[in-house]
């Protein structure tokens, strides 16, 4: 950090000795806020910052951006404590005067050229990533979100969270949960069958072992437990949950994925993960599947005949249970019960409104932003606005994006969605847009 003297002071009228008396004391200060960042970070403040609040610039390597929130000052740049390759964050507290180091959570932004920062509704910093590709280059920070708060108190530690900006919307994901045998796996195929280009499976992480027909990477990604629980301390996790004694969890990048790819995102999983999704950022339709009776479900199970009898019989004791809370929870949009299967299926395509045919227009995958290397940001209002410089043929040409932020959603640790992307004239014509 620069320490900036400001002199008010006529030093043309200064006798020598008040000079000597105004300046030790300043240098005095100065070696103590060093010497306090040493003793509370344990190194040498080896980085440099403007408040960049009001303010943009674009930072070479090695230099960084800050916004201060409250008492926080937020340094965002760098390289973070354990590895070099992604963009680091501290906080200096300004109440006790020591830096943290936060627990950061979603997925980091790679190491940049430079970048710029803006601060949104106090609760989030947008981060402009420079020389980064038409995908990468809009993430957000959140310092004080309703999520952000959440996990503080959860892990009792200071939290950050980010989150990768994406241009326009995605369809709502689909929430699938149910007691296992009651057929979320048949009805979930059938869906995808019918509709493959509207769906998208979201590939859970599991620590349990494959099954004789099952593929790593299309129905599961089996993982063992160690991996897994750094993944999940790593904040690469939406959910996670133990259910029938194995680790099951939706990686942020398995949802995040299928949203990408313009398709409706399916997620089939427990109870105690759809509770920990609708508690999270992400927007979803929740739906519990109900076996007619105790005695049908037993029977499937044994039928499909995939688990062992000590596993069969520990599923049935869980599931009395999964029914219980998935009937009274409050978690639940609907509850479909699953005894004829064809009604069932066209019950569920009722409720996510495709009644019958086959709707042909999904969306298209969202497009990136083709940012040059040189450019300024500044704000108005809700809009970002973008001046891009490009040399082209000796000629240097000039063109403005306005990034809208009125209507953000989703967010940390998944996706920012909702951003509107313009391309304007230039600011003289009025920001006469030319396409969106
Ligand atoms: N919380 C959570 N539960 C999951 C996840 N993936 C699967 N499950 C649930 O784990 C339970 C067991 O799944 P599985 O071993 O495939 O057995 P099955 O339900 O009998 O086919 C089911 O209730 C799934 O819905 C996940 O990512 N998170
Ligand atoms: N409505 C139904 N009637 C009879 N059998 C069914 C029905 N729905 C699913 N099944 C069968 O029950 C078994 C368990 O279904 P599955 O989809 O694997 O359940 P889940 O994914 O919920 O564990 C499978 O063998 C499947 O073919």
């Amino acid at each position: 950090m620069r320490l900036v003297y400001i002199c008010v002071l006529d030093l043309r009228n200064m006798f020598s000795f008040d000079l000597i008396i105004f300046i030790f004391p300043c240098v005095l200060i100065r070696r103590i806020f060093y010497w306090r960042h040493w003793f509370s970070m344990g190194e040498a403040p080896a980085f440099c910052f403007e408040n960049l609040q009001n303010g943009f610039g674009l930072k070479p390597k090695g230099l960084e951006t800050s916004a201060d929130v409250g008492d926080k000052t937020f340094v965002i740049g760098g390289a973070d404590n354990d590895s070099t390759s992604y963009i680091g964050v501290k906080i200096y507290d300004k109440s006790t005067g020591k830096w943290v180091i936060p627990t950061v959570l979603g997925t980091k932004p790679k190491a940049c050229k430079g970048h710029s920062a803006i601060l949104l509704n106090e609760d989030r910093i947008m981060i402009i990533i420079r020389g980064s590709t038409p995908d990468d280059c809009i993430w957000f920070l959140e310092v004080d979100t309703k999520y952000v708060k959440e996990q503080r108190k959860i892990l009792g530690t200071e939290v950050v969270a980010w989150s990768r900006g994406v241009r326009g919307d995605a369809e709502k994901p689909v929430v699938i949960s149910g007691p296992s045998g009651v057929g979320k796996g048949t009805l979930i195929n059938m869906l995808m069958k019918e509709f493959p280009s509207m769906f998208g499976f979201s590939v859970s992480h599991t620590t349990r072992a494959p099954r004789a027909n099952e593929k790593s990477g299309v129905h599961y990604h089996f993982t063992d437990r160690s991996v897994m629980e750094k993944d999940i301390k790593d904040g690469k996790f939406l959910e996670f949950a133990s259910v029938h004694g194995n680790l099951y969890g939706t990686s942020i990048e398995a949802v995040e994925a299928v949203a990408d790819s313009g398709k409706r995102c399916i997620l089939d999983i427990d109870v105690q993960g759809a509770r920990s999704v609708r508690a999270s950022s992400l927007d979803a339709i929740f739906i519990f599947i109900c076996p007619p009776t105790m005695r049908e479900l037993e029977e499937r199970l044994r039928a499909r005949g995939t688990e062992t009898e000590e596993q069969i019989l520990k599923r049935l004791r869980n599931a009395e249970a999964e029914i219980e809370q998935g009937k009274s929870s409050g978690i639940f949009d609907h509850i479909l019960y699953n005894d004829n299967l064809e009604e069932c299926y066209e019950n569920l395509k009722e409720l996510l409104g495709l009644n019958g045919s086959a709707p042909t227009n999904h969306k298209p995958s969202p497009k990136g932003i083709d940012l040059p290397l040189n450019h300024s940001v500044s704000k108005i209002d809700n809009k970002i606005l973008i001046n891009c410089e490009t040399l082209e043929l000796e000629k240097v040409s000039k063109n403005l994006i306005a990034l809208d932020v009125s209507s953000l959603k989703g967010g940390a640790p998944g996706r920012t969605r909702g951003l509107n992307v313009y391309a304007l004239d230039s600011f003289s014509d009025g920001l006469n847009e030319k396409l969106s």
